[in-house]
């Protein structure tokens, strides 16, 4: 591995420590049929081993990978074609600077895609990406996020006043119900506990139902008989019409009611929206768009939220600073070192570790060029352990992020493009609003000194105790 890094001040003064660096430029993108093929080095193992590793234990083998094989790797996977991780933010700006067309993303293939449905904007590729992508933008600009953030503290709020001194517990769980609130809120509209026998109840509980299956080890199996299938079969197609049931009821009522009825949350808003020709959202398609909403906001903020309180509770100079400004400081230092936390926590910890693309023309990878329909992963995890970009990588240090904004391309744990996450803006306001209420109202500790390993559950790298914690104050 080549990793050029940054020479440091020999001072002790962490002020005056180089955190944030540069990575030497390093060329790519598509190539014309002229320039010869050049595969990167292949991860020495059987695809049977490496495909384990990857699933078992998938930040260490990707890891041992880089380190063994090089910055660009091609990593063997049972009865696919071999995946190719890039570990230079050039490599990942390539691909997402391309034109849609010459990257489709690999979420179109994923094991998700009979659950979430044929319309979602998560599996789609192409025009048809594009139309759901413009059609659900709006609810989740920054400006729209801004308006839900007092119903976001409510949730918060809530979910802390049961938070009691001496109790231990799995934080990923309690960060699970606060982001299912924020969802069932600013989605659905529904604020609190619905009542016993409503539509609301009905979805709220279908929803759970739903989230609590995919979060069961068995849920593999059923994901690997479902891969390849555009239709959900066997079990998840019982599991599926029951929760769609409910789902579609809750469209069709709101449909029905006057639009000044319906109220400011996402439900309504796509029930108002057309695209250029003036053609609505269907039933089926407002369905497939809030599922793939709730799926891909919910366990992802929770477990990164879990990995935030994991971090902190073992890292003291960092909880120190945070709890300083947030309690102490002005403002805006509460606020750049609420922000500071949150990228730290995203750089080290990031809970989708890559985002991939099938690439449809040969493309340079630096030295190495690839063929037509190679996926080529940027790997997030691995720019972010970068020696060059981010000195010490492995230490968990918030304040290389002070006052700073992440790089486009060295920190890409929402991904990048025309498909960067569309909840950002939202992740990002919840987790600032937990992390803040946290630093004001409570003293976490950690149960057990040593790091938690990290867990792969369907796509997402969880802590795998759930970011346990200790209440040792309550303010
Ligand atoms: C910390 C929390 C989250 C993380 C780390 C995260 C991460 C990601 C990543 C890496 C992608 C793929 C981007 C790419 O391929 O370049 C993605 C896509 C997506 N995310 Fe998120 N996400 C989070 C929260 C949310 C939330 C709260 C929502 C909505 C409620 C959401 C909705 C989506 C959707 C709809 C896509 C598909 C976008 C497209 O293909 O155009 N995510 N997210």
């Amino acid at each position: 591995m080549s990793l050029a890094t940054l020479s440091r001040p020999a001072s002790d003064d962490a002020a005056a420590e180089v955190l944030l660096g540069i990575a030497p430029p390093s060329p790519a993108g598509p190539v014309g049929p002229e320039v010869p093929l050049n595969p990167p080095p292949r991860v020495d193992l059987p695809a049977a081993v490496s495909t384990a590793r990857f699933l078992r234990r998938q930040l260490p083998h990707l890891f041992h990978s880089w380190r063994t094989t090089g910055d660009t790797f091609a990593m063997p996977i049972l009865g696919r074609s071999p995946l190719v991780f890039v570990t230079h933010p050039d490599h990942a700006r390539s691909l997402f600077t391309a034109p849609p067309e010459l990257v489709p993303s690999i979420t179109a293939e994923s094991p998700l895609r009979p659950i979430l449905g044929g319309s979602s904007v998560l599996t789609a590729n192409g025009p048809r990406h594009m139309r759901q992508r413009r059609l659900l933008l709006p609810p989740f600009h920054g400006e729209s996020i801004a308006a839900y953030e007092a119903a976001i503290a409510r949730v918060v709020d809530e979910e802390l006043d049961r938070w009691a001194v001496g109790d231990t517990f799995a934080s990923s769980a309690r960060m699970q119900a606060v982001t299912l609130g924020v969802i069932m809120a600013g989605i659905f509209g529904v604020e609190g506990e619905p009542a016993e026998g409503t539509p609301e109840r009905a979805l709220r509980d279908a929803t759970r139902s739903v989230l609590a299956h995919t979060e069961r080890p068995a849920w593999q199996l059923v994901e690997i008989m479902n891969t390849g299938s555009p239709e959900p079969r066997g079990i998840l197609k019982l599991v599926m019409d029951r929760v769609d049931t409910h789902y579609l009821r809750v469209i069709r009522e709101r449909r029905a009611l006057p639009e000044a009825e319906r109220g400011g949350d996402v439900l309504s808003l796509l029930l108002s929206v057309t695209d250029e020709d003036g053609q609505a959202l269907t039933d089926r398609e407002i369905r497939d768009e809030l599922m793939t909403l709730v799926l891909a906001g919910h366990e992802t903020t929770a477990n990164q939220l879990a990995w935030a309180l994991e971090r902190l509770v073992r890292t003291p100079r960092a909880y120190d600073a945070l709890r300083d400004a947030v309690r102490g400081g002005t403002p805006e230092e509460a606020r750049r070192w609420v922000d500071a936390t949150i990228h730290e926590t995203m750089r080290v910890r990031p809970v989708i570790m890559g985002t991939g693309r099938r690439v449809q023309s040969a493309w340079r990878l630096g030295e190495f060029v690839v063929p037509a329909n190679t996926v080529v992963v940027a790997g997030a995890v691995l720019i972010h352990h970068r020696e060059d970009l981010y000195p010490q990588p492995f230490a968990f240090r918030p304040e290389r992020f002070l006052g700073v904004k992440p790089g486009t391309y060295t920190w890409l744990p929402f991904g990048g493009g025309t498909r960067r996450c569309l909840g950002a803006a939202l992740a990002m306001a919840e987790q600032r609003i937990v992390l803040r209420r946290i630093a004001e109202r409570l003293d976490l500790a950690a149960p057990d000194p040593r790091p938690e390993r990290e867990q792969h559950r369907n796509v997402t790298m969880i802590p795998r105790e759930g970011g346990r914690v200790t209440v040792r104050a309550v303010r």
